[in-house]
Parts: C-alpha cells; sequence; structure tokens
C-alpha cells in the first residue's frame, strides 16, 4: 500500500505578489501624469556604507524608476553628523516634488535614530516610523496616516491568499518598533486576538501552538519549528538571517526566523525566505508614497478627475 502523501503547506509568492502591487501602482502613476502632470517623489537618504542598506536603498531607487516614480537620492558618509542628517531632511521636507521621506536604517550608532525619525514631517513619512504616525496606530479610531511597510506587507500576504484574519488567533515573535509591536497592532485592527511572544517569554512553542496565524520577526535563525505550529496555521516569516554556507558562491544562505522545511509540512500557507515578506516591503513603500501623492494632489484637482482616490489606511 502507498503510504499516505506528505502535506505540504502553500507558497506564499511574495516576489510574484509584489509584482502585481508594482504594476497597479505603475498604471495610478501614468494616470496621475496625464492629469497632473505630476508623479510621485520619494526621497531616500542613507547614512554610511553598510552593504546590507546599500542594497536595500538600491533596490528601492530601482523600483521607483520602475514603476514612474522619481527619487532623490542623499547620501551621506559615515562620519555624517546628526545636524547634517537633520539639514538633508528639513530640505526634502520643504520640497514640494517630495511627497515620501525615508531614512534608510540601521543609522550609525552617534546619531539618534528617534530625533531623526521625528523630523521627517508626518505627512512623508511614508515608512511610518514617526512617533505619531506609530502612536495614532495604537489608538482606536486614530488612523495613522501611513502604516509601516514590512508589518502592512505581512497584511496584505495574508488578504491576497485568502486568510481570514478576524476571529482568528495570532501570534507575533518580537516586539521591535518597526515590525513586531506595528504587525501585532494591525492585527488586531483586524480583530484578531492577538498575542506577543519576546525574548522573555516562558515556553513559547506552547503559545505559537495556539496560533492560526503567526508572524515571526525576532532575527534569530530557523527558531520556529514544525513542532510548534498548529496544523493548517499561516506563517508570515519575516526573519532574513544569513548562515555560513560553503557550497555558495556568496558563502552564506539566507534562512528565516522559521524553520521552513520543518513547518512546511505542517502549516496551511507559508512564505519562502527569500521572496516572501521581503518584496513586500519596497512594494508598501511604493504605496504608501503614491498615496501621499494623491493626498497632496487632490487639494489640487478633485481625484474624481483620476478615478484613483488615496485608498483608506489598511488598519
Ligand atoms: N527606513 C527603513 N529601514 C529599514 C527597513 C524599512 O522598512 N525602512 N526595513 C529593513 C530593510 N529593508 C528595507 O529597507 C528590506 C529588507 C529586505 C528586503 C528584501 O527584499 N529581501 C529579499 C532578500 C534580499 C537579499 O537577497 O538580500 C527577500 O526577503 O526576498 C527588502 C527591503 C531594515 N531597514
Amino acid at each position: 500500500m502507498d503510504a499516505s502523501p506528505e502535506k505540504v503547506a502553500k507558497i506564499i509568492d511574495g516576489i510574484a505578489i509584489a509584482k502585481d502591487i508594482r504594476l497597479e501602482i505603475t498604471s495610478d502613476v501614468q494616470k496621475m501624469k496625464e492629469v497632473y502632470g505630476k508623479v510621485p517623489g520619494l526621497a531616500v537618504i542613507i547614512v554610511g556604507e553598510r552593504k546590507d542598506s546599500q542594497t536595500y536603498v538600491r533596490m528601492k531607487r530601482r523600483m521607483c524608476a520602475e514603476v514612474g516614480f522619481v527619487s532623490f537620492d542623499k547620501d551621506m558618509p559615515g562620519d555624517a553628523s546628526e545636524e547634517e542628517v537633520l539639514q538633508a531632511v528639513k530640505a526634502f521636507n520643504e520640497d514640494s516634488a517630495v511627497h515620501g521621506i525615508l531614512v534608510q536604517l540601521p543609522l550609525p550608532k552617534h546619531i539618534d535614530e528617534q530625533t531623526v525619525l521625528s523630523a521627517i514631517s508626518l505627512e512623508k513619512d511614508v515608512d511610518g516610523f514617526h512617533p505619531l504616525n506609530i502612536g495614532r496606530l495604537a489608538m482606536k479610531g486614530r488612523d495613522p496616516l501611513f502604516v509601516p511597510c514590512t508589518p502592512k506587507g505581512c497584511i496584505d500576504l495574508l488578504d491576497r491568499s485568502g486568510i481570514k484574519i478576524a476571529g482568528k488567533r495570532a501570534v507575533v515573535l518580537g516586539r521591535s518598533n518597526i515590525v513586531g509591536m506595528p504587525a501585532a497592532l494591525l492585527l488586531l485592527h483586524r480583530d484578531a486576538t492577538v498575542s506577543i511572544v519576546h525574548s522573555k517569554t516562558e515556553d513559547p512553542a506552547s503559545i505559537v501552538r495556539q496560533a492560526d496565524i503567526v508572524i515571526a520577526a525576532i532575527g534569530r535563525p530557523e527558531t520556529v519549528r514544525g513542532d510548534w505550529i498548529k496544523p493548517g496555521a499561516a506563517i508570515i516569516d519575516v526573519g532574513t538571517n544569513a548562515v555560513d554556507d560553503a557550497s555558495k558562491k556568496a558563502g552564506y544562505r539566507l534562512v528565516g526566523d522559521v524553520h521552513f522545511e520543518e513547518a512546511s509540512k505542517v502549516a496551511g500557507h507559508i512564505t519562502p525566505v527569500p521572496g516572501g515578506v521581503g518584496p513586500m516591503t519596497i512594494a508598501m513603500l511604493l504605496q504608501n508614497t503614491l498615496n501621499s501623492a494623491k493626498r497632496v494632489l487632490a487639494k489640487e484637482v478633485p481625484l474624481e478627475k483620476l478615478e484613483i482616490r488615496p485608498k483608506q489606511v489598511a488598519v
């Protein structure tokens, strides 16, 4: 008798979903150009020479060009002072062609991240990291102007994969300002029952095992094992960890916070690393920038003419 076939989770293809989103954005940008003769502008500030940050910034600028945005580049040396970075932010705050500003993180240690993020105009904070945008996300009935891109991308992956959120048990691993905490808040806004697992949580496996939806964002390779997972659960893996691998040309490979091979035998849906959440981060950044431009331009000509209204923030 044949052994019953092994169950395998559906792979959520972040590359394909992000590409669809970029196509939607490209079409809106074309309409915007026809009606207003203007396109969205995104300012990208990078300080220092970190290789990973340089890669992400290059990807952001390339994708801006792909969808028809203008990108404004500010590359600053690693020893730039906090004052110089603040000056760069101020100049973009005052430039009406710029609809979104982002400062690539992490910043060098001598620069205070919160001071810089708080200096970005609330209306141009397309990363959604300004304390007021985060604060509004944490409050009932106070929608933020922008939602941080990676958590927003996680929710979009669930939605576009037909996974119901309301009423479900969700566990977020990690409580960082840029992923874990906003992801938990977004799930709460969507009426999930949310638990946050963190470094001090006792017996994390027993909590993750109750979850219909898991968002893993702890930055520790392959920590979530197959036997932590409830059969059929949806697993969104935010981790991007480089582990040594001599068989690879680069000498390393990327793995998530979830043990993919084990988890995909138990879960219903799972994102791969790479190719899951990562591409969505940049797609959401472009979407936030487009919405920002729509908001500004709507004050000039009613958007009915464009038939592209700023989308409601997905909270
Ligand atoms: N200002 C910001 N800084 C940082 C953010 C952010 O959202 N805003 N997030 C991360 C880095 N990040 C974007 O900046 C980012 C990370 C990963 C990816 C991605 O597409 N990853 C690929 C793999 C890429 C590779 O091979 O190295 C994947 O997962 O498939 C995009 C953007 C920290 N800083």
